[in-house]
């Protein structure tokens, strides 16, 4: 990998649309996408079906060309950073040959890229030294995505694209992918990923960047988007005497939602927590108060319903 000075990706009021201007069939899959990713950040692009995830990602890669807008890679054009190198994915589609073995199908495409001397190293970064005599047929989707990854990395690229590299595994896989991926991150590499699932964007990615009706609707590191829209939950025991009175107190409180008393615990879900719990402690007498963090899916609710 080498150093640049240009952002990794810079989109600009990138949009693609699908069908004739004037039919009833048009489709704006990406609707003016503004996004710079600096080198070596690693960003999930989280977004529910349709989002328009792959249409953009497609249009980053070269791979189709926008309607509107501008996409520039490492300050080139996205073709001549794949040809230079620069640039790799692991797409959802593509096909890889079933009758070769997985050590075969890396040490030919190292072959035709001349970078044999690759072929150890990216073996090892994509967990496959331990398979590398199988047939790719007989390969698991999670390890064909493995083996995919293995080839992206040949060419050692700057930015790396997966377009939701763990559709379909099995919790144990994508764990395995991901390890793998995330030792790889860790030498600088940019990585930017499509995914539906929540908790990846959390694991993986400091930066997540929100897309719906083919547009950004958050830009946030993971863990502020998480806190700053999904609150967090915090449930107590309240003494007996004056339960009444302190439920009547906290629905009355703003920043505090979604009350609720269940035998004698009371579970709520309030922005400030740290006010909150004070509260409850110091003025109310609870005991045993858990404050647990929303999850991304509750700030990824919030944000993209209509
Ligand atoms: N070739 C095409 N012609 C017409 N419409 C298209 C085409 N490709 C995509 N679309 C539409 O554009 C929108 C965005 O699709 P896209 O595949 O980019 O979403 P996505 O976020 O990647 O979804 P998923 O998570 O399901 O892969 C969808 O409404 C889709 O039906």
């Amino acid at each position: 990998m080498s150093t640049q000075l240009a952002p990794a990706v810079e989109l600009n009021g990138l949009s693609k649309r699908f069908g004739a201007q004037n039919s009833s069939r048009v489709v704006n899959a990406v609707n003016g996408i503004d996004l710079t990713v600096q080198a070596g950040e690693i960003v999930a692009f989280l977004g529910p079906n349709g989002a328009g995830k792959t249409t953009a990602l497609d249009m980053l890669l070269g791979l189709s060309e926008p309607t509107g807008g501008t996409v520039r890679v490492l300050g080139q054009t996205p073709s001549s950073a794949v040809a230079a190198g620069r640039l790799a994915a692991v797409l959802q589609t593509g096909g890889l040959l079933h009758d070769m073995r997985v050590g075969e199908t890396v040490r030919a495409v190292a072959a035709m890229h001349r970078v044999t001397s690759r072929v150890q190293e990216v073996m090892e970064r994509a967990d496959l030294t331990g398979i590398a005599r199988r047939s790719v047929g007989k390969c698991s989707g999670g390890e064909q995505q493995r083996i995919k990854f293995a080839l992206a990395l040949l060419p050692d690229p700057d930015v790396l694209v997966l377009d939701e590299p763990t559709a379909g595994m099995d919790v144990g896989a994508r764990r395995r992918f991901w390890d793998a991926m995330r030792m790889d991150a860790d030498q600088g590499r940019t990585v930017i990923f499509a995914t539906h699932y929540l908790e990846e964007a959390e694991q993986f990615a400091r930066r997540t960047v929100l897309v719906a009706h083919g547009k950004v609707v958050a830009d946030a590191p993971t863990e502020q988007l998480r806190a700053s829209l999904g609150g967090r939950t915090l449930s107590c025991s309240l003494p007996e005497q004056g339960r009444e009175a302190a439920m009547e107190l906290l629905g009355a409180t703003s920043g505090i939602a979604d009350v609720s008393l269940d035998g004698h615990r009371v579970t709520l879900r309030a922005a400030d927590s740290d006010a909150v719990a004070r509260l409850l402690l110091n003025e109310l007498g609870a005991t045993d108060l858990e404050i647990v963090a929303a999850t991304l899916e509750a700030a990824f609710t919030n944000l993209t319903e209509d």
